[in-house]
């Protein structure tokens, strides 16, 4: 019981001034207990005390009979000494046991403490020190051995184990009693009724607790990440990107980037397929302003005008690829119109910037846009990977756009992020050209990471918008999940998104809490 411990504890520091080790004085007691009745104790100043954490040697079953009785290799040589006439191999098993037979004879003939003629055994010496014996009662009666290297063998040898002990050291606090005065927490009408009031002990209030925490709101590593970059976007002069739909046809997923539709990433390995319905009935005009799928009848009928634009646009599209246009050979195979109407999870948001370079197209201006979400891809799921993630993805249009722009204007977007090192690669992608990998440097893995894909998209994909050909554009996408992870120290993607996200982890992470922004 709590309360008896308490008066033990109280009684065992009334016989003393000296501090008190709790493991010396209540051996088998449990430590929680120990330190609620400390705690009490201490928070009425009646006592100090700090805690001991140590690891102690034990010895494990095997080792005790050794401490008891003696080594294998011991009780061999002491068998063997004992018979005058030397012993036969085929005896020891009977004079010392199975298993001291099969370990201590090769240990005894090691030390040489025996010797073998024929088949008889003979001792080496009169006597010896059983000096595994000896380390193991050190270890019985101290919990350690002064030589870490032979504390560290025993444990190989699976003759000792390691356990965590925690004791406490405690004293006589300035307010020390030989009693421990129950103390009440609530005036009750009982008291008042019969007195006792004025004479019973209250409980000390104290100021300094911090009350039950009331589960409050609190964001997802995730969203918080996705603030950050908002904010640098919106600060850098982008505007955001209407990304609602998960569902896109081929053409605006890949066609329209120029990506061949034999490309590897189109495969099965990497795409998601819809398969009810499998096709849309036309490449959707305006991706972005119909939720529904674009079966005709749920779609606003176009305006002429703009229905002849997009009739144009795909028109385009599948001549740069078929037989190449805007000064390009093309891809010189035949264009299937329907692999231009099948439905597919988008893989990337580039099909939504994509879209909206298509819609600058009618009026061409210098323009920067972003967007960042959910995107699908069919790969196997690890620690890193998943079948879904978000894209953080910008365009910059401008004219007079270069190569060495796009990088330097990565290191002000990265270095924004606390990403200061950048390292580009060349890398390849059908509708940018030239392409980089970004890879930035992370001090606390003290490596470099691949961050971002990039490039200046090709003409190719441009001009059949009817972007002016003088119109540079180039772009980039990362993953929200990767800068997230390296942030929150989160080594399985699986904690971060998806059906295994732990609360407790969002809501224990102070640098998720819900803000005032
Ligand atoms: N779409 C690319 C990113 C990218 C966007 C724009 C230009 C170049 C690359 C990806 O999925 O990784």
């Amino acid at each position: 019981m709590v309360t008896d411990l308490t008066a033990e504890v109280l009684d065992v520091l009334s016989r003393t001034d000296e501090p008190i080790l709790s493991t010396d004085v209540f051996p088998s007691t449990p430590s929680t207990e120990i330190k609620s009745a400390l705690d009490r104790l201490k928070s009425r100043e009646m006592v100090f005390y700090e805690t001991i954490d140590k690891d102690e040697a034990i010895l494990t079953p095997e080792a005790e009979g050794i401490a008891a009785n003696g080594s294998h290799e011991a009780k061999v040589f002491e068998a063997v000494l004992q018979a005058v006439e030397g012993m036969r191999i085929s005896d020891l098993p009977k004079a010392v046991g199975q298993e001291s037979a099969k370990i201590g004879r090769g240990k005894a003939f090691k030390e040489g403490w025996i010797k073998k003629d024929n088949d008889i055994l003979w001792a080496n010496r009169e006597s010896i020190t059983d000096t595994s014996r000896e380390q193991l009662q050190t270890i019985q009666s101290t919990h350690t051995h002064p030589d870490p290297k032979i504390l560290n063998d025993l444990k190989k040898r699976k003759l000792v184990t390691m356990h965590k002990v925690i004791s406490y050291k405690f004293s006589k606090g300035p307010k020390f009693a030989r009693r421990f005065v129950k103390e009440e927490t609530d005036l009750t009408a009982d008291m008042l009724a019969s007195g006792t009031w004025n004479t019973v002990s209250f409980k000390p209030y104290n100021f300094k607790s911090m009350g039950a925490s009331t589960g409050s709101g609190a964001l997802h590593p995730l969203n918080k990440v996705r603030h950050e970059f908002r904010q640098i976007f919106f600060e850098m002069g982008f505007e955001e990107m209407p990304t609602n739909r998960y569902v896109e046809t081929g053409f605006w997923n890949f066609d329209a980037l120029f990506v061949p539709q034999q490309h590897p990433a189109r495969d099965q390995q990497d795409t998601f397929f819809i398969s009810d319905p499998p096709y849309a009935d036309r490449p959707r005009e305006d991706p972005q302003e119909t939720q529904s799928l674009p079966n005709g009848s749920a779609s606003e009928p176009l305006p002429k005008k703009a229905k002849q634009d997009y009739e144009q646009y795909f028109k385009n599209v599948k001549e740069v690829h078929e037989t190449g246009k805007y000064g390009s050979i093309g891809y010189r195979y035949p264009y299937d119109d329907d692999e231009s109407l099948k439905l597919v999870l988008r893989t990337h948001t580039t099909a939504i910037s994509t879209y909206m370079l298509h819609k600058l197209a009618a009026n061409p201006r210098p323009a920067r846009y972003f967007s960042i979400d959910r995107v699908f891809r069919n790969e196997s799921v690890d620690a890193t990977h998943l079948a879904e993630f978000h894209q953080v993805e910008g365009v910059i249009a401008d004219y007079g756009l270069t190569l060495g722009g796009l990088i330097g204007f990565m290191e002000v977007f990265f270095a924004k992020m606390g990403i200061h090192r950048l390292r580009f690669k060349p890398a390849y992608n059908p509708y940018t050209e030239p392409s980089m990998e970004i890879f930035g440097f992370h001090e606390g893995l003290d490596k470099w990471v691949e961050i971002g894909n990039s490039g200046m998209f090709r003409p190719e994909m441009l001009e059949p918008m009817g972007l002016p050909p003088d119109m540079r554009i180039y772009g980039w996408g990362l993953s929200l999940e990767r800068p997230t992870m390296i942030k929150y120290g989160v080594k399985n993607i699986r904690e971060l998104l998806g059906h295994k996200v732990d609360l407790n982890f969002v809501e224990s992470n102070p640098a998720v809490r819900l803000e005032k922004d």
